[in-house]
């Protein structure tokens, strides 16, 4: 039985899903892996865990599912966005990965504006982030000069894992959209923002299409991972991408509504007219020039997890989501605002920080999980406020990642956004968008279009009940108002722990 594989290199551990032709998960191993926050407003990983997690699982797929190397007949990829990963003339990894979620570029953000101004926004179609690299390749340079100087070039995580397992550099253009140093319309490198910020054109890897042919399995990988070097492998797609790819957002009628980590609402652009002025973030889609439009809350399935993991560590994860159904619509009167690690959609602050509004002598555990629940689903309608201000029309929200596991957040999505919101049958949004890609690019079909029909089907379908919807909205008008009026504070509690750890 030929099978391809998708990878999918999440934040929290990466998944590998192996894929037959009529679109069957017919086997799939993860292995999770750390997320170092040296400092406030850090986070980093080490690439080497991207590698060694992505072969334990190729191994145990093979030595525990069976699936026969022979029959791995293309791989390819989904990956966590816009981590830098710098590496020496030898290839050598020079430091941790900074990651998507680290905040310690506020200044380089800053200076990027101050030297382009509207320049950057019209050649990136983004507003600077912390979030994104070129902020964080900056950073390196002026806070690690002698290790930048050892810069050969620059990759993106799962382009990283890539190279590892094929032997050659390149990115893939969806992803290297979220760099923001891409020219997004034209598709190739800004020459001027290059030259703006006085990097070497040398350390720009060159770029691929995510259905792009990148290799096949070099020798050195077949003979770590028992992979065969026939194996063909393509270029993949950053994971918001590959999970619009994976639940079949390929019209403008339906947004994406990811709970992974992070979490994101995406709309698919079937080109660039659309101007958001850098409200919300504009990127390639992997389907070769298209784009899609997305708003990302920092901290969705990690508020939910860091919860979980500070209050309720011993209980069993589901049974700890579901016993908030114990509490009522609108947490019996608790708010909480998931701005933990910062935020980027509204509110571009990496110094915003969380916090439970209204805590009562009477509410227990069940109050405040469901008042988790519910302020991260606030902070998805805070971005679907955005795609309505600008005329955008759709009426199915499709809901992937871990957070997609529990119905009982299903349904708080669907009575917040009141629109119909519906699951996949195959859960793994992103790792079946990776699949495809290679589906296609080994000439399953024609196109992600032609594979979409085959591989995605839609399950449960939650609708808004009445009564519930009018509630959220009372909530809602409240959840607004307390990022504008506790930003200060937490600017100020931020300050504090940075000067007093
Ligand atoms: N049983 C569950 N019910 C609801 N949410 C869950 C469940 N299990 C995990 N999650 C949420 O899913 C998130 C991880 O989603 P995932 O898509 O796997 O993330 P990533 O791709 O970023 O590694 C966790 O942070 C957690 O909040
Ligand atoms: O930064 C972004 C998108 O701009 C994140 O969405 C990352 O791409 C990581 O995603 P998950 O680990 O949550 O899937």
């Amino acid at each position: 039985m030929e099978v391809v594989l998708g990878v999918d290199l999440g934040t929290s551990a990466v998944k590998v899903s192996a894929v037959d032709r009529e679109g069957k998960i017919v086997a799939q191993q993860s292995e999770a892996y750390s997320l170092n926050q040296p400092e406030p407003g850090y986070s980093e990983q080490n690439p080497e865990d991207w590698v060694t997690g992505t072969t334990a699982a190729i191994d145990r797929l093979i030595k525990v599912d069976g699936i026969k190397p022979d029959e791995i007949t293309g791989i390819s990829y989904s990956g966590q966005m816009h981590g830098l990963v710098l590496l020496d003339d030898h290839n050598q990894v020079l430091r941790p990965a900074i990651l998507w979620n680290d905040t310690r570029t506020t200044e380089q953000c800053k200076e990027i504006l101050d030297t382009m101004g509207q320049d950057f926004i019209d050649i990136t179609r983004n507003v600077p982030l912390e979030g994104f690299t070129l902020p964080k390749l900056l950073w390196v340079k002026e806070n690690e000069p002698e290790l930048f100087n050892n810069v050969s070039v620059f990759l993106l995580p799962k382009d990283y894992l890539r190279y590892r397992m094929t032997g050659k550099i390149a990115m893939e253009y969806s992803d290297a959209a979220g760099t923001v140093m891409l020219d997004e319309e034209n598709k190739t490198w800004s020459t001027k923002i290059a030259d703006a910020f006085d990097l070497s054109q040398t350390i720009f890897p060159p770029l691929i299409e995510s259905i792009g042919f990148a290799g096949t399995i070099g020798d050195t990988y077949a003979k770590f991972s028992g992979l065969k070097t026939t194996t063909k492998i393509y270029g993949g797609a950053a994971d918001n991408a590959a999970g619009a790819i994976g639940a079949g957002i390929l019209s403008s009628n339906q947004v994406l509504s990811s709970i992974g980590t992070s979490g994101v609402v995406l709309k698919y652009e079937d080109n660039a007219d659309v101007d958001y002025k850098g409200a919300l973030h504009f990127f390639n889609h992997a389907i070769p020039n298209k784009f899609y439009t997305m708003g990302v809350t920092l901290a969705a399935g990690y508020s939910l997890s860091w919860f979980k993991k500070t209050f309720s560590a011993d209980q069993d994860f589901t049974e700890f989501v579901n016993a908030a159904g114990d509490s009522t619509v609108g947490a019996n009167g608790l708010l909480f605002t998931p701005y933990i690690v910062g935020e980027r959609t509204p509110y571009p602050d990496g110094d915003a920080r969380g916090s439970f509004i209204g805590i009562d002598g009477t509410h227990n555990k069940a109050d405040f999980t469901r008042a988790v629940l519910e302020g991260i689903v606030f902070s998805f309608k805070d971005i679907m406020r955005i795609f309505a201000e600008k005329g955008s029309n759709f009426d199915t929200v499709v809901s992937i990642g871990g957070g997609a596991k529990s119905p009982l957040w299903l349904q708080i999505q669907a009575d917040v956004f009141n629109k119909k919101v519906v699951t996949l049958k195959n859960e793994q949004g992103p790792g079946l968008g990776a699949a495809m890609i290679a589906a296609v690019g080994v000439g399953w079909f024609d196109s992600l279009s032609d594979c979409a029909q085959k591989f995605v089907s839609y399950d449960q379908e939650y609708v808004p009940g009445s009564g519930n919807v009018e509630k959220y909205e009372k909530m809602y008008q409240l959840y607004k108002q307390v990022y504008g009026q506790t930003a200060e504070i937490s600017h100020k509690l931020m300050e504090y722990r940075r000067n007093n750890l």
